[in-house]
């Protein structure tokens, strides 16, 4: 398989800015954006960490790129394209994104499917027409897969295999993984890491990776770009990121999340010793973990109440109302 023929800019990514619909569908007025500001351009051959905390915005992130989620086509272009737009980026394979909802579905080629029906892994990875033996082969091996496996019986691991298979089956010019090698063990994980860090060097492929995971991936990324609510804190090559932190990556990126954690503390702090709510205005969509009755009495919920609160619980707070309840 020969190098990209457009060897430069793959993903470029200009000033986004994305706020979640509210439940009228639209973005509820005066909402802070959810992403801001963002921008980002990588090339053929980079293999990009992102990485930040949980509900930074990673997944919207890559949702957004992946074309799940419409902005403005200038905000997001892939290979030149509009992601949402243009729907070929997908079903022709060039763009693929492999992400969360793949335990319950198979998404290939635009279309997903729920795999939950007695079905072997011969006959989901065989099914797909057009593919090139070779690379069936090796992706076969490189995932170790049983083809006698029947999925509604697989474990949770053998069954992500089968999905990443069925994903990486179209020789993709952009991957976007968000956290998809949480089940499989540490050989799999490590063969899988080697042969996408291959797809780049040898094709050209763009990934960009979001993950909590950094076992084995020290030497893996070409880039790592941190985001924290919704903003771009740094995107730099690892070298450069080596050359600032003496220490591993797992603990360079812990040191960051923990500044961000203490400075966010030290703000909540401040708003209460000044009587404000301790949380600070909930851009439409923040997540915010604890008692709801407390949120409430910090002045959250002023609106009318959509979900039925129970206990300790994830909210999702819209304006100055609780609006899902998150499982
Ligand atoms: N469909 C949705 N509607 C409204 N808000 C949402 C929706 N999905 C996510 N959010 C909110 O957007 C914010 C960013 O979520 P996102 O899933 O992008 O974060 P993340 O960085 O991937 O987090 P994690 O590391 O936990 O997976 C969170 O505050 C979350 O509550």
């Amino acid at each position: 398989m020969g190098r990209l023929e457009n060897s430069g800019r793959t993903i470029e990514i200009n000033c986004l800015r994305f706020t979640y619909p509210g439940i009228d569908g639209h973005p509820p007025p005066g909402s802070k954006p959810l992403i801001d500001d963002f921008s980002l351009t990588l090339n053929a051959g980079d293999r990009c960490l992102l990485v930040g905390s949980n509900g930074a915005g990673k997944t919207t992130i890559l949702k957004i790129l992946g074309g799940k989620h419409m902005v403005e086509p200038h905000m997001v272009r892939l290979l030149g394209r509009s992601a949402f737009h243009d729907t070929t980026l997908t079903t022709s394979g060039d763009l693929c994104y492999l992400g969360g909802e793949w335990r319950r579905d198979v998404a290939f080629a635009g279309f997903e499917v729920p795999i939950q029906m007695d079905i072997s892994a011969e006959k989901m990875i065989f099914g797909v027409g057009g593919i090139d033996p070779q690379r069936r082969s090796e992706l076969i091996k490189v995932l170790d897969i049983n083809l006698s496996w029947r999925l509604h019986k697989a474990s949770d691991g053998q069954r992500r295999r089968v999905q990443i298979c069925m994903g990486l089956l179209k020789p993709f010019k952009v991957l976007l993984l968000d956290e998809i090698t949480v089940d499989l063990d540490v050989l799999t994980r490590a063969d899988l890491l080697k042969f996408l860090r291959k797809e780049c060097e040898e094709r050209g492929a763009t990934i960009i990776y979001a993950t909590h995971i950094f076992d084995g991936l020290e030497e893996w990324p070409s880039h790592i770009v941190y985001v924290a609510n919704g903003k771009l804190q740094l995107a730099k090559p690892m070298n450069s990121v080596k050359e600032m932190s003496k220490l591993s990556l797992m603990r360079t990126v812990e040191s960051w999340l923990r500044k961000e954690r203490d400075e966010e503390r030290k703000r909540r702090k401040e708003r209460k010793a000044r009587g404000l709510p301790e949380f600070e205005e909930q851009k439409e969509g923040s997540r915010v973990t604890g008692d709801p009755a407390r949120a409430l009495n910090n002045g959250w919920a002023a609106g009318r109440l959509h979900s039925t609160i129970a206990g300790e619980d994830n909210f999702v707070f819209s304006s100055n109302r609780v609006h899902r309840q998150l499982k």
